[in-house]
């Protein structure tokens, strides 16, 4: 028995990745939950023939129903950016939205995997913590920022550029966060190696830094993406419940998670990044989510750069999350 709730599910993302979800047979109950249209999208995936019940649940008084027991919640809950705007300015109205989810979800499922879409996820992620530490129900294996839309656009971008590159199997590694200059490529780390000039590496390193910048222009207004997060969400999904349901193990992902979720390796990464308490790494997943965060490894001289340009801004993004739930 595994429950997946949707928190956001009618939206750009939520309705995709609650297909997405619907297809993954390791799921057997899928509850969907929004303050419009969760009937609708509930009752058009119910008729495909894989095993997860689905159930609708709408507006505030169908949360707890929708989260009790839940064991792992998926966050695309809240607005998103229209064209000249940062993730930041995305906080007066998300912020208050996940706070609000996060309260719910300390009450109804304390032990469920928390994977947050909603951004800006370098401030969302930390108000989630703040809030399940308030209520006692705080484990930092458990809660997760899904920053996999970054390294699935960094192996298609490098694929751009390398025509021998498969941008299924290669693998760049990025740390930091989920905004600009907190997005962190470690493209000297790419595996399997990938030669790249010093013009290629900065171009790339832009390009992955604002690649949501491309397509919330593309879209003219209408919204930032939704297919590719989608289908980044629903990878992200499946590794945390093939690594916790299905016990596979070596499952490695980026998150951004609490460098406190592992005792003894988070240290060390804390000790390249000043101290900061949330960080984008390479983790490895286990049947209690966090198993092991992975070392940054040997950074380039350019890499050490955008290192500390992405501390600062991060520093106050996370400060700016634990603010909002300290001064309720
Ligand atoms: N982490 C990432 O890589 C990433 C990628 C893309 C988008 N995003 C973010 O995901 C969020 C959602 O984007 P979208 O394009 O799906 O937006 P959207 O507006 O299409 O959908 C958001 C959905 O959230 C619902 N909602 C609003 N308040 C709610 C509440 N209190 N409880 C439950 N549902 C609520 C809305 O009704 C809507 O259906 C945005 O904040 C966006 O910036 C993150
Ligand atoms: O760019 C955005 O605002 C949405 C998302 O964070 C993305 O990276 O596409």
């Amino acid at each position: 028995m595994f429950k997946v709730t949707v928190c956001g599910a009618a939206g750009g993302i939520g309705q995709p990745l609650s297909l997405l979800l619907k297809l993954n047979t390791d799921i057997t109950h899928l509850a969907l939950y929004d303050i419009v249209n969760a009937p609708g999208v509930a009752a058009d995936l119910s008729h495909i023939n894989t095993p997860a019940k689905v159930t609708a649940h709408l507006k505030d008084a169908e949360l707890p129903n929708a989260l009790a027991d839940a064991d792992l919640v998926i966050i695309p809950a809240g607005v998103p950016r229209k064209p000249g705007m940062t993730r930041d300015d995305l906080f007066k109205i998300n912020a208050g939205i996940i706070r609000g989810l996060a309260q719910a979800a300390a009450v109804n499922c304390p032990k469920a995997f928390m994977l947050i879409i909603s951004n800006p996820v370098n401030s969302t992620v930390p108000i989630v913590a703040e809030v399940f530490k308030a209520h006692g129900v705080y484990d930092p294996r458990r809660i997760f920022g899904v920053t996999t839309l970054d390294v699935v656009r960094a192996s298609r971008f490098v694929a751009d550029i390398k025509s021998s590159v498969d941008p299924i199997s290669t693998r760049v590694p990025i740390v930091g966060g989920h905004s600009g200059p907190t997005i962190v490529p470690l493209l000297s780390q790419i595996q399997p190696p990938v030669e790249l000039t010093t013009e290629e590496i900065k171009a790339l390193t832009q390009r992955i830094q604002y690649g949501g910048d491309e397509v919330v222009k593309a879209k003219d207004g209408a919204g930032s993406a939704t297919l590719s997060m989608a289908q980044a969400g629903a990878r992200f999904a499946q590794a945390v419940i093939s690594a916790s349901v299905r016990g596979t193990t070596g499952i490695v992902e980026p998150s951004f998670v609490a460098l406190t979720a592992d005792p003894k390796n988070g240290p060390a990464v804390q000790g390249q990044v000043d101290g900061l308490a949330h960080f984008a790494v390479p983790v490895e997943l286990g049947k209690n989510g966090v198993e092991k965060i992975h070392p940054i490894g040997p950074l380039s001289d350019y890499e050490k750069e955008l290192l500390s340009v992405a501390v600062k801004d991060l520093k106050s993004n996370i400060q700016k999350g634990v603010d909002f739930v300290a001064n309720l």
